[in-house]
Formats: structure tokens, sequence, C-alpha cells
């Protein structure tokens, strides 16, 4: 397996189109739910390594030992999933994974019965499911009732939420905390009623009602935390540069669309074509920008790597999830922006801000972290010089195809042709 990649641009606008790979969490989300609708047509599933994973470790449910490697999802997904259908296994994970936090999820599964054992850390994976006590089924009972931390990860909501049809009562959800990703469980409840379920989104309170889910058929989008690699290419690309993607919706089910209305400000257009494709042309950036990334914590490196290498005084808030992502990516982006000259500061109370004002690419090397997204966030710095990623083969957790794909719009990756991971 190859340790680094060359990347490199000779000069020139940048044209042409752009495949990106299905989401994978719409792909995850569909297989659980599939799982328990007992059938279903799915279209168009990620190839994402996460995805392939998911499947791999659903076809096997009598496994001793369920080993979810870096997929946050399928942690978190399968511990809800192999809990409440009583399975009496083991989850393990990458040793970032058994970093990664499931205290709030398992307690909740204990809240439904589930007898749950933490193998090493209390509060972390690798964790023992020792079966469940399921709940009698009462006449007086309205929903099973939990109450939830919003502010940690989405994904144990989403988790608990995709199993709620299956409990006597179903199950209402008192959210508590600050809520982050919440687009993330708006898309778990868009999929759980194109399955038949009936649910609703009261804001601080989610309702699921106990009903079969219906086994029916889904096409799914492509992803567009992938697609925002393609959009910081062409904020950073020659004027004239434009870029066509397909298989992406103009009404998503996903939060990371919010990519289209950043880049508007730092000089991406986007225009919505037919048969879900879109077209991405260069214009001019503003000054300045500020996001909240709480909707949408996946676009934040993107955003990081291009204001810095455009020289846009950036403002980030809404940070707080990714110290507990693949890596603490608030210290990867600071260390590796450094290289450049870009910066990501500390300013307290939860603000952020980029800097970029030195920034120069020059042959540097980028640490990725086991981190895909510190890889694909960086690569597109390629344009404005020659740049060496370490470990490019991280990128197979949601973009297997992202060097192949550079290639075919004209980088030159060394080693070339794009090794295949
Ligand atoms: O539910 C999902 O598919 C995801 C939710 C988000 O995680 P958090 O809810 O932990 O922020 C996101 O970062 C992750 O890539 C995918
Ligand atoms: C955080 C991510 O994934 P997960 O939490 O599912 O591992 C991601 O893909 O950026």
């Amino acid at each position: 397996m190859n340790s680094s990649l060359t990347l490199t641009w000779s000069t020139g606008q940048l044209w042409g189109t752009a495949q990106v790979p299905a989401s994978k969490s719409e792909s995850n989300r569909a297989l659980i739910i599939r799982a328990l609708a007992g059938g279903g047509d799915l279209r168009n599933l990620s190839d994402a390594n996460d995805t392939q994973l998911m499947q791999r470790l659903l076809a096997d449910p009598a496994a001793p030992v369920f080993d979810a490697e870096d997929a946050g999802t399928v942690m978190r997904f399968l511990t809800a999933y192999l809990a409440m259908t009583g399975r009496q296994t083991e989850l393990t994970g990458t040793a970032r994974m058994q970093e990664r936090p499931i205290k709030v999820l398992a307690d909740a599964l204990q809240e439904l019965g589930a007898r749950i054992e933490y193998l090493n850390q209390d509060g972390y994976p690798p964790l023992r499911l020792l079966g469940r006590t399921p709940q009698p089924a009462t006449e007086e009972a309205d929903f099973t009732e939990l109450k939830v931390r919003g502010d940690i990860s989405s994904q144990y909501i989403s988790a608990l939420l995709m199993v709620g049809p299956t409990l006597p009562h179903g199950l209402r959800i008192w959210l508590t905390g600050k809520v982050g990703s919440r687009p993330y469980i708006r898309m778990t409840l868009a999929l759980m009623q194109h399955f038949g379920a009936q649910c609703r989104d009261l804001g601080e309170v989610l309702e699921v009602r106990p009903q079969a889910y219906e086994a029916t058929n889904y096409t799914v989008e492509g992803d567009w935390s992938a697609a925002s690699y393609w959009y910081a290419m062409v904020a950073l690309a020659p004027a004239g540069s434009h870029l066509t993607l397909p298989t992406l919706r103009r009404y998503s089910w996903q939060g990371d669309q919010a990519i289209v209305a950043i880049m508007a400000q730092l000089g991406v257009h986007t225009e919505f074509l037919a048969d879900e494709t879109l077209r991405l042309t260069k214009r001019a950036p503003n000054a300045s920008l500020t996001q909240d990334f709480t909707d949408c914590p996946d676009l934040a490196q993107t955003v990081a790597v291009v204001a810095a290498a455009l020289g846009i005084p950036t403002t980030m808030t809404g940070l707080e999830s990714l110290r507990i992502k693949e890596t603490d990516r608030i210290a990867a982006l600071q260390n590796e922006l450094a290289k450049f000259g870009g910066s990501l500061t500390d300013e307290g109370a939860g603000v952020f801000q980029v800097s970029g004002q030195d920034f120069r690419v020059a042959g540097q090397t980028v640490a990725t972290y086991h981190d895909h997204r510190m890889a694909m966030a960086f690569a597109p710095l390629a344009l404005l010089g020659p740049l060496t990623l370490e470990a490019p083969q991280v990128v197979r957790k949601s973009y297997p195809q992202f060097w192949r794909e550079l290639e075919k719009v004209g980088f030159v990756t060394d080693p070339t042709p794009a090794p295949v991971f």
C-alpha cells in the first residue's frame, strides 16, 4: 500500500465532470431500515468502506464480534439494531473508535431493556450485548419516553429512532442540550417515513409510532459532503473554471447541501441542471465569511482550508463535535494549516478564526491522521502548487474513487496511475 501521494496541477482552468459517491449517511440508514423491514431494493448504494462494511456485517447477523472499524454510523446504528433485536454479541472498532463515546446511546438502550457491558473503558467501545428484556405492551402506555442529550453525536438519536417502530409503544425522545447535526436527524426521519414509519419532529421532541416498516425501494442520492471537495477545487481554480457533478438533488435530505450557500460566498456559483446534475462556476468571493457548522460539521475542514488558501478572514462556530470524530479535527487542521502559513485560532467561547494572509503551497507534506476528510480537504490545494498527502488510502472510508476522479479532471498523481485502494 502506498504511504504517500504527490499531486500536481499543470496550470490552466479546471473543467470536466466528476462523479461523487452515493451518500454514506443515506446508504447506512437505508441498510438498517431495510434489515428491519425485511426487504426492499436499495439502488445506488455507496461504495464507501463505511457502507460496504455495514452491508457485510448485516449479512452475518450471528457473528460473535462485529468490527465497525472507524465507521461511526456503523458502530452506533448497529449497536441499537443488535441490542433491540436481542442479540448476544460484541461490537468493537479501531483504536480511535475506542476513544469515541457511546455512553449516551448505551444508557438509552439499557432503559429500553438491553443489557450492555463495556469491555474496556466505561462509556466507550468495545461493548458486549447480553440480550434484552423486552418491555411488555400495556394498554395505558402512550409512548416509551427517553431523554437523550443531543450535544455529543446525533448518531445516537438516529440509531434510537430507527429501532423506534419495533418497540411495543414506539418511542418519544426528549432532546436535551444544544442539538448538533440536526439535519442528520431529519434525514433519519425522512427515510423512516419513506419506509412507512409514522414519525413526527416536534423540535425538542421526536415521536415514532409502533408499526412495521414497509419493504420498499429507495435510490440513494449523491453525497453532498463529498461534493464539497469539488466546490473547494472550483473556489481555488483560475477564473473561467467550471465543473459538472451528477447525482445531486436540488431538494436533498442531506444537511451538507449547505455547501451551496457557503461556497457562494467563497466564489462558487451553483446551477441545478435537469437530471440531478450541478454545474459549478468560479466567481469572485466575498471579502469575509462567518459560518456556524453546528448543522454541518463535516464541511468545516473543506471550508477552513479554502478560506485560508484564499486569505479570506473567516469566523467559524459550532465546531464542538470535531474533536471526537475520526481524529481531533481542530488540532489536525491547526497543525496542517500552519505548514502553509495559515491558521485556525481558538478565540474562546466556541469561536475560531481562520486566516491565511501568507498562505503558500510549495511541496509541503500533509499528514492525514486516519481521517478521510483531512486528505480530501487539503487535496484541492494542489491547484496552487505541488503537494504530498500521507496515507492517501484513508479516502476509502467515504470516497474510494477520489484520486481517480482527480486524475480524470487533469491532476497528475504520483504514483501514477492512481492506486486503487
Ligand atoms: O448520522 C450520520 O450519518 C452522520 C452524522 C454526523 O455525526 P455527528 O452526529 O456525530 O455529528 C456526521 O458528522 C457523520 O459524518 C455522519
Ligand atoms: C464523522 C464522520 O463519520 P462517522 O462519524 O460516521 O465515523 C465523517 O464521515 O466525517
